[in-house]
């Protein structure tokens, strides 16, 4: 009877006989960190209210599975996150996963932009150490919130020999899903965080992960990106593309100094008349132009609905357009020459 309820308990959590994970958490706000006005209160709440010790403490499990320290980096809801932040993050990260005390760490971080995060730092991350970005659909406060479970998963997948070398992660909802496919599909459900053409990577069960698949591309330690000595990236947006599209927006942004561009347009990165001749110009004034997609799956095929030899264009392949404004940034940090830019955008 005793043998039998060690077994239970030892099969309860991970690493029960072996050594803990040292898993460090760094905190950026989020609906993973918000509060709302009562328990029901899952719309209208405020992100980023409550702080990296009461989160852990909110979750006791966290210290049968893993050493978890929190650093609060910052406190704000993702749809705020900008490049600054973004190179803040990276360099501590690094510095943290040069140290050998440091297993994995976990970000908490808003979900609007999670996708977006996780690519950037999935490019420029320099260790094959897990690091797992983790948030919420709910606040802190609300009925069945899903931050807890989420956290305590991240935690496991961080300190977990299954997630070395996988890249930048994202865990919600019991799924793990790769930085350069994952996308949000959903305003406000839980099952919102999708890889709808490539599909997920695994799930976490039972207190470990189960991995299934992993990314064919370029990532961390094998990246030729490096930001451990920029203050600031290259200036690169986004235009979406529309019926009844203008070209106002392009001309502001060529205007405004832009080194790249990123079109949105629909279906196969399609050019409306009144759009090519203002990006053939913006691209004549040494701006670099990629053409992306609205539609969220599928390759934008080269030379397909543009001549993009002729135009001196780039296609994003299947980057989404707000990821393929990462990617464009951190090339732009290394060449202007656009067949260079296009090869690293087959590459990651
Ligand atoms: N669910 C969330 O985290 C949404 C929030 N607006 C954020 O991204 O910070």
């Amino acid at each position: 009877m005793q043998l039998l309820l060690l077994s239970a308990c030892a099969a309860d959590v991970p690493n029960a006989s072996a050594k803990l994970p040292n898993v460090r958490i760094l905190a950026t706000g989020g609906t993973i960190a918000g509060t709302g006005a009562t328990s029901t209160t899952t719309v209208g709440y405020t992100a980023a209210k409550v702080g990296v010790d009461a989160l852990i403490a909110a979750v006791p499990e966290l210290k049968k599975v893993a050493n978890v320290s929190g650093e609060q980096v910052f406190q704000i809801a993702s749809e705020s996150m900008g490049n600054e932040h973004w190179l803040a993050l990276a360099k501590r990260i690094n510095t943290l996963l040069a140290q050998p005390d440091v297993d994995g760490i976990v970000i908490t971080h808003g979900t609007d932009t999670i996708e977006e995060t996780a690519y950037f730092l999935n490019l420029v991350v320099k260790s094959r150490k897990p690091v797992v970005i983790v948030g919420a659909m709910r606040p802190s406060t609300a009925i069945s919130a899903d931050g807890p479970i989420n956290l305590y998963n991240a935690v496991i997948l961080a300190g977990s020999r299954e997630a070395v070398g996988k890249g930048v992660l994202v865990m919600l909802n019991d799924q793990i899903n790769g930085a350069r496919e994952v996308t949000k599909t959903n305003t406000s459900t839980l099952d919102t965080f999708k890889a709808p053409e490539l599909g997920l990577l695994g799930y976490m069960q039972d207190n470990r992960p189960h991995f299934y698949r992993a990314s064919t591309r370029r990532h961390t330690a094998e990246s030729e990106f490096d930001v451990s000595a920029l203050t600031k990236l290259p200036a690169v947006d986004v235009v979406y593309g529309h019926a009844n599209a203008n070209r106002v927006a392009i001309d502001a942004y060529a205007a405004s100094g832009d080194q790249g561009l990123v079109y949105a347009g629909p279906g196969d990165g399609s050019l409306a008349a009144a759009v090519r001749p203002a990006l053939s110009e913006a691209r004549r004034r040494g701006i670099v132009v990629v053409r992306s997609s609205r539609v969220g799956q599928g390759i934008v095929a080269r030379n397909g609905e543009a001549n993009d030899d002729e135009l001196d264009f780039v296609v994003s392949d299947t980057l989404n357009p707000q990821k393929a404004r990462i990617l464009l940034m951190l090339a732009l940090t290394r060449t202007t020459d656009t067949r260079e830019i296009q090869r690293m955008f087959y590459d990651y």
